[in-house]
C-alpha cells in the first residue's frame, strides 16, 4: 500500500491555509476547516484553539494519546458538540448552524458505535441504508460480505469483532464525500484489518476525503497522506506522510570526537551522541531529504557498526507525546549542537 501525497497540497502550511481562507475560488479543494476550535468543561479544555484544514483527497491521520482530544474534534466537526470556541465546517456547511445538513455528508463510525441488538445484521442495514441520504443498501452488503460477516446473526449475538464490521458496513455503504473512521480496526483480526484498510483506500480512489483516528500507527503510515497529532488538547504537530518517509536514521560507533557537517548538508543533517565509551561514540545521525549526497558523505566518515532505519511515525509520536520539539526539517529530541559530537559525549566520557 503507498501513501499518497495530495498534489492539491492545500493545507501544506499555513500560509497556504491562510491564501485558502482568503481565497473563495480555492474553497472547492478543502473539506474541512477548524478556525480556532475549542471546546471547554469547566476550567477544563477537551480541545483548544485547534486551527487545521482538510483538503479534498486526503486520508487524514488523527493520533494522539488516550483524552488528547481526537473524539471531541470529530464531535465538533459533526455538530454533536457545541464549540465554547472557534468555528469548523464540513463542505463550506457550519457544523454548528447547520449539524443535519453536514451529517448529510458524512459516514461516520465513532469509537463506540451502539447498534439495535433486537436486529438482525441485514435490517440493520437497510435501517440505516433508507435513514443516509447517501444510503446504499448494495454496496453495504458488499462490505459485509467482505468482511465475511454473517447478515442473518442478530446483533445480540454477535461476537464484539462481528459488531464492528456490522458498524463498518453500515459505514462504508454510503458514498459521502467525507468519512470519519474512529477506531476502525479496533477488535478485529489481522486479516479483517488489512482488509478494513483496503477499503479505506479504496473510499479515497473513489474521491472520497477520510479523517481517520487510532492508536495503531502502523495503520496510520501504510493509509495517511497527512498526519495531525493531538496533546493535551492541543493541536501539537501536523505532518505530511511523504515527508516521514524521506526522513532516515543511521546509528553508528565513531572513534572521531566531533563530525563536521559539509555546509551544503546542513539542515539535511543531525548528528547526536547517544553514548560514548573511552574508545567509541555512539552516534545517531537523523537525514532528511535526497540519500545521495548525504551517503557521499556519510561514506567519507569512519564509522562502524551503520545501521540504517527509516524515520518511524513512532519516533515522531514520542517526540510529540513528550512534549519534544519536532523541527521543520528535522526531527531532534534533544537541544544539541548540529555538529558537534565532542561538546554531547564530553559529560558523559
Ligand atoms: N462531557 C465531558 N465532560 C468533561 N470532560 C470531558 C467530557 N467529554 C470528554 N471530556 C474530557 O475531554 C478529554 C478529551 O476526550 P476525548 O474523548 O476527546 O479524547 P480522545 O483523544 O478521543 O481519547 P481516546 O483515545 O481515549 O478515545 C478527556 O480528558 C475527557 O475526559
Amino acid at each position: 500500500m503507498n501513501p499518497i501525497k495530495n498534489p492539491i497540497a492545500p493545507c501544506a502550511d499555513d500560509l497556504q491555509s491562510t491564501k485558502l481562507a482568503q481565497d473563495p475560488e480555492s474553497a472547492g479543494d478543502i473539506v474541512l476547516r477548524c478556525e480556532g476550535l475549542g471546546k471547554r468543561y469547566g476550567d477544563f479544555d477537551a480541545l483548544r484553539d485547534c486551527s487545521l484544514c482538510v483538503g479534498a483527497g486526503d486520508i487524514f491521520g488523527l493520533l494522539g494519546p488516550n483524552g488528547a482530544g481526537k473524539t471531541t474534534l470529530i464531535r465538533l466537526l459533526l455538530g454533536y458538540l457545541h464549540p465554547t470556541h472557534g468555528r469548523a465546517t464540513v463542505l463550506g456547511i457550519d457544523a454548528e448552524d447547520d449539524s443535519v445538513a453536514v451529517r448529510r455528508q458524512v459516514a461516520y463510525l465513532p469509537g463506540d458505535a451502539r447498534l439495535p441488538r433486537h436486529m438482525r445484521g441485514d435490517g440493520v442495514l437497510k435501517f440505516f441504508a433508507e435513514m443516509h441520504p447517501y444510503g446504499d443498501l448494495q454496496r453495504s452488503r458488499e462490505v459485509a460480505e467482505l468482511l465475511e460477516l454473517d447478515l442473518k446473526t442478530r446483533v445480540a449475538f454477535m461476537s464484539t469483532g462481528m459488531r464492528q464490521k456490522l458498524a463498518l458496513a453500515v459505514v462504508l455503504g454510503p458514498q459521502t464525500p467525507l468519512l470519519i473512521l474512529d477506531e476502525p480496526t479496533a477488535n478485529l483480526d489481522p486479516t479483517v484489518r488489512t482488509a478494513v484498510l483496503q477499503l479505506v483506500l479504496d473510499a479515497r480512489d473513489n474521491g472520497r476525503t477520510v479523517i481517520l483516528s487510532s492508536h495503531v500507527l502502523s495503520e496510520i503510515e501504510d493509509t495517511c497522506n497527512r498526519v495531525a497529532f493531538l496533546r493535551r488538547g492541543r493541536l501539537a504537530h501536523e505532518m505530511w506522510m511523504s515527508d516521514l518517509f524521506q526522513r532516515h536514521r543511521m546509528t553508528a560507533l565513531t572513534r572521531a570526537a566531533s563530525i563536521e557537517i559539509p555546509d551544503s548538508l546542513k539542515g539535511a543533517v543531525h548528528v547526536r551522541t547517544r553514548e560514548s565509551t573511552h574508545a567509541y561514540h555512539q552516534i545517531q545521525i537523523d537525514t532528511a531529504g535526497d540519500l545521495g549526497p548525504i551517503l557521499k558523505w556519510i561514506d567519507s566518515l569512519d564509522l562502524k557498526q551503520i545501521r540504517f532505519e527509516p524515520y518511524g511515525l513512532r519516533t515522531v509520536y514520542e517526540a510529540v507525546h513528550a512534549g519534544e520539539p519536532v523541527a521543520t526539517a528535522l526531527i531532534t529530541d534533544a537541544p544539541v549542537a548540529e555538529n558537534s559530537v565532542a561538546e554531547n559525549s564530553g559529560a558523559r566520557s
